[in-house]
């Protein structure tokens, strides 16, 4: 199939990303990525979001400047044919797809969020070999024992509901440990997918990815899931490298 061949012309296209909501799929991603500028996370035209809204998958161009993006600029994607139903003429789809893809796929997710946080390409610096599986992904970013890993659900797009005695089902406890898989870069952005679906298969309690010298993939059930989710990594992320810097150990 030639996702790239210019889509049939549909009068229809543009009432997919015309909408006066501010929380409207192509108007969010505008609005966070300009959030997202602000932290450091989609700097330099890198990082990026993707939002599915039943069967359209919204997503940003590629190469351009995150932060001033328009609800026009996104590209719209049938998420069962996988074909393009708004393109852009003069834009190409995100690099990132086929990543936020296998979120969608995978893991059921609503949002997926892709950074380039310096303290997620830092800590992938520091994270160690995971002794225990040798053979497939070799490192392994764990943390425990650190309030906000209850910020974290199981698999990412797990409830957080609140139980009984105010537990929120489905999320991280103080004495659980959170571990986040390293997967190597590639030269190409699109090439990451292979491992990274087999990183989420090998992890399935894994809410995001780490590649490394790159950043992070982070996907919820929704844009709020993926959102929270993807600034409590950032906590972690940081306070382990400044407690690595401090000579504390974080595991
Ligand atoms: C600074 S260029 C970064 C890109 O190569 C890539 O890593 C990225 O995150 C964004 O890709 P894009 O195709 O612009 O959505
Ligand atoms: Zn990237």
């Amino acid at each position: 199939m030639d996702n790239t061949a210019p889509p049939e012309k549909d009068e229809n296209a543009d009432a997919l990303v015309l909408s006066t909501d501010p929380l409207h799929p192509a108007n969010h991603i505008s609005d966070l990525c300009r959030r997202f500028y602000t932290l450091g996370w989609v700097t330099g035209t890198g990082g990026g979001v993707s939002i599915r809204h039943g069967d359209h998958i919204y997503l940003a161009p590629s190469g351009v400047q995150k932060e001033m993006m328009q609800p026009t600029d996104m590209f719209v994607m049938d998420y069962r044919t996988k074909k393009y139903i708004r393109q852009p003429a003069v834009l190409k789809p995100s690099a990132c797809t086929p990543l936020f893809l296998a979120a969608y796929t995978h893991r059921n997710a609503g949002c997926c969020i892709h950074t380039h946080s310096q303290w997620a390409v830092l800590v992938t610096l520091l994270c160690e070999s995971n002794l225990q599986s040798p053979t497939s992904t070799r490192h392994l970013f764990s943390i425990k024992e650190i309030e906000q890993i209850k910020g974290l659900s199981r698999g990412g797009t797990g409830s957080s509901e609140i139980a009984e005695g105010g537990r929120k089902l489905g999320n991280l406890g103080f004495f659980d440990t959170l571990r986040i898989p390293v997967i190597e870069n590639t030269a190409h952005e699109e090439d990451l997918k292979d491992s990274l679906e087999a990183a989420m298969r090998e992890w399935p309690e894994a809410c995001a990815v780490l590649v490394r010298r790159h950043g992070v993939y982070v996907w919820g059930k929704d844009v709020v899931q993926a959102k929270t989710q993807a600034e409590s990594l950032d906590y972690l992320f940081r306070l382990a490298v400044e407690m690595h810097g401090l000579g504390l150990k974080w595991v």
